[in-house]
């Protein structure tokens, strides 16, 4: 009897076989989800110049010292200043420029004054808004009143607040998510060097398989494998290809496959990888020669290359499991069961992982809590087989304080509604045998 592979012995001999893609550069929008390779140094300060918070008047303090709605500063207005301008003028003594959020502190001017601090410039009591813009920056002048005091730098951005120029703006080893794409564009990068999302060709096998739409003939069901292990590949950041179901025959598989490397930086399979008569996906990728992809460069052949090394893990569910290097690329490919739950289970602890791993994403593995076990109903767990079962997990609102789960559904593989109800898996050790409710369990949940 050939050896039984725990859960980590398999996940460490996928994740020891397979290497982060090499780095590309693309445009920021494309990078989005992709882990930075090098640190992103800020090339010009931001804010790049002395800008206005607010819109209002750009002043000189002393001009506006002690100012009151009884006793307005009266300032004449030398221009108006929107976000963009350039051709700033000068304001001396005696004088304001009209000016918006964002615009470019005016040389001269100290402090901004917001425009319900002042008449706006119309003569009357305090405005709640300016003036609409004049065609001719000549015709915003005038005079404003001024309410109030302001201090030196008041409603006035300092350029290099947000960050200053030659400090890191990103890490090496960030994810970019929306925000940091954001900072990206704001320091003026275009592009960035990042690991790339891995292409997932996800192909199901059975000669029983029809596509959702399409109606069921006797015997048949139709694919949910191909279309839950798609999602579940787009979800870990990946670029999936749904090929769909390819027959239960070994040759149209092994050439499907072989058709498909092309594209693929892994391959996913479900079904056909137990012991039945037309376990094709077996049958198919044991052979030696089943993707001789060539030579190596010394003009010898590698035979492990091109095999997939089918194996018994102690695990419930996803206990047939297949794993190889493939293809001229050694393209790795993981074939999970068929069952559909423990396909899924089989992708969350395996491919996802693999996936992460391809993309330099740092953890690999998703974070677990512990959860006291919930209802009245122990659950049973076969001894020497570590087990995932479904389970509903409500966080505990305390922060310290575990959670509570219960299980969804029985530990049946083709329970795939009861799958869809659940949040978590409820990690059941291989030396565990029986859950009492009350107990605390690990759990792993899915988000
Ligand atoms: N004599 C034994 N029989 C089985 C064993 C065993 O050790 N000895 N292991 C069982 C376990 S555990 C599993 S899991 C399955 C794995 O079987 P395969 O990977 O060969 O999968 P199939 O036989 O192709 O299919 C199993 C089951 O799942 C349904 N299925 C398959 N693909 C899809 C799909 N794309 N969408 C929806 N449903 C799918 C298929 O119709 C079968 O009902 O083997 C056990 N048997
Ligand atoms: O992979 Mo099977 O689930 O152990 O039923």
């Amino acid at each position: 009897m050939s050896k039984t592979w725990s859960v980590e012995e398999h996940l460490e001999d996928i994740l020891r076989s397979v290497r982060p893609l090499d780095p590309i550069e693309l445009n920021l929008l494309d990078a989005q989800g992709c882990v930075l390779v090098d640190d992103v140094v800020v090339p010009a300060a931001l804010p790049p110049f002395d800008n206005s918070s607010m819109d209002g008047y750009a002043v000189r303090t002393a001009d506006v010292r002690g100012a009151s709605e009884e006793f307005p500063a009266v300032l004449s207005v030398v221009g108006d200043i929107a976000a963009g301008s350039s051709g700033l003028p000068v304001v001396v003594s005696g004088e304001a420029a009209r000016i918006m959020t964002g615009a470019p502190l005016p040389p001269g001017a100290e402090a901004v004054v917001p425009v319900e601090w002042t008449d706006g410039g119309t003569g009357g009591g305090p405005a709640d808004a300016m003036a609409a813009h004049s065609a001719a920056p000549e015709g915003a002048s005038g005079q404003v009143r001024v309410h109030r005091p302001v201090v030196a730098r008041q409603h006035v951005r300092a350029k290099g607040s947000d960050v200053e120029a030659g400090t890191v703006a990103l890490r090496a080893g960030t994810v970019l998510g929306p925000a940091q794409v954001g900072l990206l564009a704001a320091v003026g990068r275009g592009s960035v060097v990042v690991r790339p999302r891995p292409r997932v060709v996800v192909l199901s096998t059975g000669s029983e398989l029809v596509a959702p739409g399409e109606a069921l003939g006797p015997g048949q069901i139709h694919d949910a494998n191909s279309f839950v292990l798609t999602a579940a590949a787009r979800a870990a950041g990946a670029i999936p290809y749904r090929v769909g179901a390819v027959a239960d025959d070994a040759e149209t598989l092994r050439a499907t496959v072989e058709d498909q490397l092309i594209r693929a930086d892994l391959v996913v399979t479900s079904g056909g990888v137990s012991v039945g008569a037309y376990d094709v996906v077996k049958e198919a990728l044991s052979r030696v020669d089943a993707f001789r992809g060539g030579e190596e460069e010394d003009g010898t052949d590698d035979p492990a290359r091109d095999t997939v090394e089918f194996r018994r893990l102690a695990m419930q569910p996803g206990k047939p499991q297949g794993f190889g290097l493939i293809g001229p690329d050694r393209t790795p490919i993981l074939t999970l069961p068929g069952n559909p739950v423990s396909a899924y289970v089989s992708f969350e602890l395996f491919v996802r992982p693999a996936l992460r791993h391809l993309m330099g994403q740092k953890p690999v593995r998703r974070r677990t809590v512990r959860a006291r076990l919930a209802g009245d109903t122990a659950l049973t767990s076969p001894e020497g087989k570590r087990q995932f079962l479904r389970g509903d997990l409500t966080p505990s609102a305390d922060q310290d304080g575990a959670g509570t789960v219960r299980a969804v559904g029985g530990p049946g593989s083709h329970l795939i509604a009861a799958l869809a109800h659940a949040n978590a898996l409820i990690d059941i050790p291989e030396e565990t045998g029986r859950v009492a409710p009350g107990d605390e369990v690990t759990v792993v949940p899915l988000d």
